[in-house]
């Protein structure tokens, strides 16, 4: 099923939630809404499910406008961040429910629900839980149960909402394996909301960036990761260096260290931001012509990776970088030593009024 969103414009009262929103959906997409809280993600998720009025705008499923029906009448699955199981039913009972509630023509058989719930538990692997209680499982567990009730009803799309949000941080990597798994075996169309950016990188076919009500940017993680459309974008997913200076002759001057931008000759007095992403920033032990003096302050081994925090005291600034254990061992620094860095890749966003 694909979807697409034309337009979608939404008020509460009198903030603007969702500013002319648009986005399409190929089917079988696995889409991540991601974006700091209050930027909107839930709300279009609720509209696209039905759960919520447009004031503008319209929504196609298949190319077939859906606003006027219903979200029983819509066949969306949806997984909330708290799990919201009937704690009175047992696990089978849980999963079957969307099944059993269906009116007497459209009922499958006992034997076909029976069937059916089998199948569902043994692909969320909890098929010797269907007896246990909601209370008796872990919350990883219970996730688990409410993705299996929502695909019970053969949903054309699935919308999760934070599905992981509530999780600790081994079950949630756990559980973004197995829905990307299940979404690899199924191809439903899925929508999921999140804040972690992790999370969305890791999962997601297409990310799109939300910030107050719009679209930010749209793409697959390697797209957004490497060509962040915006400084908002760059902020927000991933750690980033900011390089704060002026403009002189299409030069970013930051104390020190100047960076010719790319088909730019300008001249600006706005402090215009230059973004260096931590495994972009070279460490040099020798000086050498463009490089800055900075500080070495801590050294924190994570995985196969070292980062290293640094001081520069031709701006007072601190920066992050991020190097290979391997070069970490060829450099061998230690806390405490000078010593010289510069941007292998910056990006500068120049600013819109400049003058010459
Ligand atoms: N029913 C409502 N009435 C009034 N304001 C609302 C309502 N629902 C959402 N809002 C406001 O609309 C904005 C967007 O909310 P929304 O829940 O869509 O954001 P979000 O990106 O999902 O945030 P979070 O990650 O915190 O869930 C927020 O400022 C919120 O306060």
């Amino acid at each position: 099923m694909s979807i697409e969103l034309r337009e979608i414009d939404k008020h509460f009262g009198q903030y603007h939630a969702l500013q002319k929103i648009s986005l399409s959906i190929q089917p079988g997409e696995l889409v991540a809404l991601l974006g700091p809280s209050g930027s909107g993600k839930t709300s279009l998720l609720r509209i696209i499910a039905g759960l919520e009025t447009l004031d503008e705008g319209t929504i196609l499923f298949d190319q077939k406008e859906v606003v006027h029906l219903s979200a029983k009448e819509r066949n969306i699955g949806f997984v909330f961040q708290h799990y919201a199981l009937f704690n009175h039913m047992t696990v089978f009972d849980n999963v079957a429910y969307g099944l059993k509630v269906r009116p007497k023509k459209l009922r499958p058989s006992k034997k076909e629900i029976e069937d059916k719930v089998i199948e569902l538990l043994a692909l969320v692997k909890l098929e010797h839980f269907a007896k246990r209680y909601p209370s008796q499982l872990s919350g990883g567990q219970r996730q688990r149960v409410a993705l299996a009730r929502a695909l019970a009803v053969e949903p054309k799309v699935l919308l999760l909402d934070e599905p992981f949000g509530a999780l600790d941080a081994k079950v949630r990597k756990d559980l973004r394996r197995w829905l990307r798994k299940l979404h690899n075996d199924y191809h439903i169309t899925s929508i999921f909301v999140t804040h972690d950016q992790e999370e969305a990188l890791d999962v997601a076919d297409r990310i799109v960036i939300m910030n107050e009500g719009r679209i930010e940017q749209i793409g697959s993680p390697v797209e957004v990761y490497e060509n962040p459309a915006s400084p908002f974008v760059y902020d927000f997913l991933g750690n980033v260096n900011l390089f704060k200076g002026r403009l002189r002759k299409g030069e970013l001057i930051n104390g020190d260290f100047s960076f010719k931008v790319p088909g730019s000759n300008l001249d600006s007095e706005q402090e215009t931001v230059g973004y260096v992403r931590p495994h972009d920033v070279a460490i040099e032990k020798e000086v050498r012509p463009n490089t800055v003096k900075a500080t070495v302050l801590h050294i924190h081994p994570i995985g196969a990776t070292i980062h290293i925090e640094l001081h520069r005291p031709d701006t007072n600034d601190y920066l992050e970088a991020e190097i290979t254990k391997e070069f970490f061992n060829q450099l061998a620094i230690e806390k405490g030593d000078t010593v010289y860095i510069h941007p292998k890749q910056l990006k500068v966003f120049v600013p819109e009024d400049f003058s010459i």
